[in-house]
């Protein structure tokens, strides 16, 4: 019981995740006597999610957006960290189980976020390619790297065009800032006119079952990234679903296949409750019903925020949007009314503040919707990494992962780059080319 927690008269908040909602929280009351924070993640570091598109296109060490929580909370000693998986809650105990052991509570937050959504389809859960952990990420980016290396040696096109080309499925701001990056690596990190291999060839799509890119965005927004893609390369094709993937061909609900080994989902989330909620609190896409202090409906102990959680406000019927802020300003809002509570003063209810959207097309392109103005280009650029740098923990890790990224931004230095093999002798050079052409030739007949 309790895995060598110490025992106080304080009132223990036990914290599920590290994402942004629960980092929030804790920090906010790692400094009040009142409370002992203990905060349980499934990994020793918090991960910064809007850049794993970074990481699986090579542009940033996954080390770069990773941020070691003991770090972040360097000497509290009112910070209890605990690294593992909690499996479920038993609210009448005022307990939760762990592979640690069950830990006691007087409050429980659930911060557990979401994971990826692959609607059930079963070809798909097991043969395409989710970017919902920085693992994940990673093991995109060697998948990517180790196609470009066997691409160097197959025979024939249609496995060249499996390994080089990819399939991005969801035209939300996960599936466009991907796309553009993987756009603009191809055409500013990939070598060019190199003699074994046409980076000309790779073909990305983009497959958005609605009818415009960036759904919540403004119509401003919405074309612009869609210019900007196309003016990039990438294949854009709206109001079409991906119905299979086997590995080899994307089947879409028209009809139309296309050929790639890779298959990327970044086609939504659901959330991820603890297990032994009551049934009727979790709602639509696995949300925990909660009222306007974060208080799962029913229970004046156990609260959720962030992804996991589904707040009703008159503005927001379904719920705030599945993004950083609200799990921020919901972290913050609570370690207030936890303040509250405890001095016996009225909580607040809760209201977001929405600061705005934006995504990322490419090197110097986004577009950004802020509540008053929108505007897209280089400005709007500036303004996603200013905003970008902001959000993340702490000025020494902002400023080096701004040096590393504008290391690469200048040089486009890149592990791409690295990889990929020194040029054959001129004589194998030509026999290549004339074999490549050869092939184009016959694809296009
Ligand atoms: C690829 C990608 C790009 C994104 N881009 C943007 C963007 O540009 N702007 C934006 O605002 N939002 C973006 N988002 C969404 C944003 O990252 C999430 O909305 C945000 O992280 C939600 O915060 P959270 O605190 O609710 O949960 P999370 O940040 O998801 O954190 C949940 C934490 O809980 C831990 N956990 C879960 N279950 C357990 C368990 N049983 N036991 C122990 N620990 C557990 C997880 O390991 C994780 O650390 C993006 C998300 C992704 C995946």
């Amino acid at each position: 019981m309790n895995p060598n927690i110490p025992q106080t008269d304080r009132k223990r908040v036990v914290i599920v995740g590290a994402g942004f909602g629960g980092l929030k929280l804790a920090r906010n009351l790692s400094s009040r006597k009142e409370f002992q924070v203990v905060l349980i993640n499934k990994q020793n570091y918090h991960e910064f999610q809007p850049l794993y598109y970074q990481v699986a296109t090579a542009g940033l060490e996954a080390n770069s957006i990773l941020f070691p929580l003991r770090a972040v909370f360097g000497n509290c000693k009112n910070v209890h960290i605990r690294v593992t998986n909690v499996t479920g809650v038993r609210t009448a105990d005022k307990a939760i189980d762990t592979e640690l052991g069950p830990i006691t509570y007087d409050y429980l937050v659930m911060a557990t976020g979401a994971d990826t959504n692959f609607f059930n389809q079963q070809n798909i859960i097991e043969k395409a390619l989710p970017m919902k952990s920085v693992s994940e990420a990673i093991a995109l980016r060697n998948r990517m790297l180790q196609n470009f290396e066997d691409a160097l040696s197959v025979e024939t096109l249609d496995e060249r065009e499996g390994l080089m080309d990819v399939v991005v499925v969801g035209g939300g701001p996960t599936g466009v800032e991907l796309c553009g990056t993987l756009a603009e690596m191809r055409k500013t990190v990939l070598p060019k006119d190199y003699p074994e291999l046409d980076f000309k060839m790779m073909d990305i799509y983009l497959i958005e079952s609605g009818a415009e890119l960036l759904g919540p965005m403004s119509v401003q927004s919405q074309e612009h990234s869609l210019k900007y893609l196309q003016g990039l390369g990438v294949n854009v094709r709206l109001n079409t679903r991906v119905k299979d993937f086997d590995g080899r061909i994307v089947t879409m609900n028209d009809g139309s296949t296309l050929r790639t080994n890779n298959l990327i989902w970044a086609a939504g989330v659901k959330a991820n409750p603890l297990a032994g909620l009551p049934a009727e609190v979790i709602g639509r896409g696995g949300r925990v019903s909660v009222n306007r202090y974060s208080q799962v409906l029913g229970f004046t102990d156990v609260f959720a925020i962030g992804d996991v959680a589904m707040m009703a406000e008159e503005k927001w019927p379904n719920g705030h949007p599945q993004i950083a802020q609200p799990a921020i300003q919901q972290g913050k809002h609570l370690a207030k009314n936890f303040i509250h509570w405890i001095h016996n003063e009225q909580p607040k209810e809760f209201t977001y503040r929405d600061l705005g959207t934006m995504a990322t097309i490419g090197r110097g392109l986004a577009v950004v919707d802020l509540p008053f103005l929108k505007f897209q280009g280089f400005f709007a650029w500036l303004t996603w990494l200013f905003v970008h740098l902001m959000s993340i923990v702490g000025v020494k890790n902002r400023l080096s992962i701004f040096l590393n990224w504008m290391a690469n931004y200048v040089t486009y230095s890149n592990s791409l780059r690295l990889i990929i093999r020194p040029k054959l002798p001129k004589g194998d050079v030509t026999a290549m080319k004339e074999k490549l052409s050869d092939q184009l030739e016959v694809s296009k007949t």
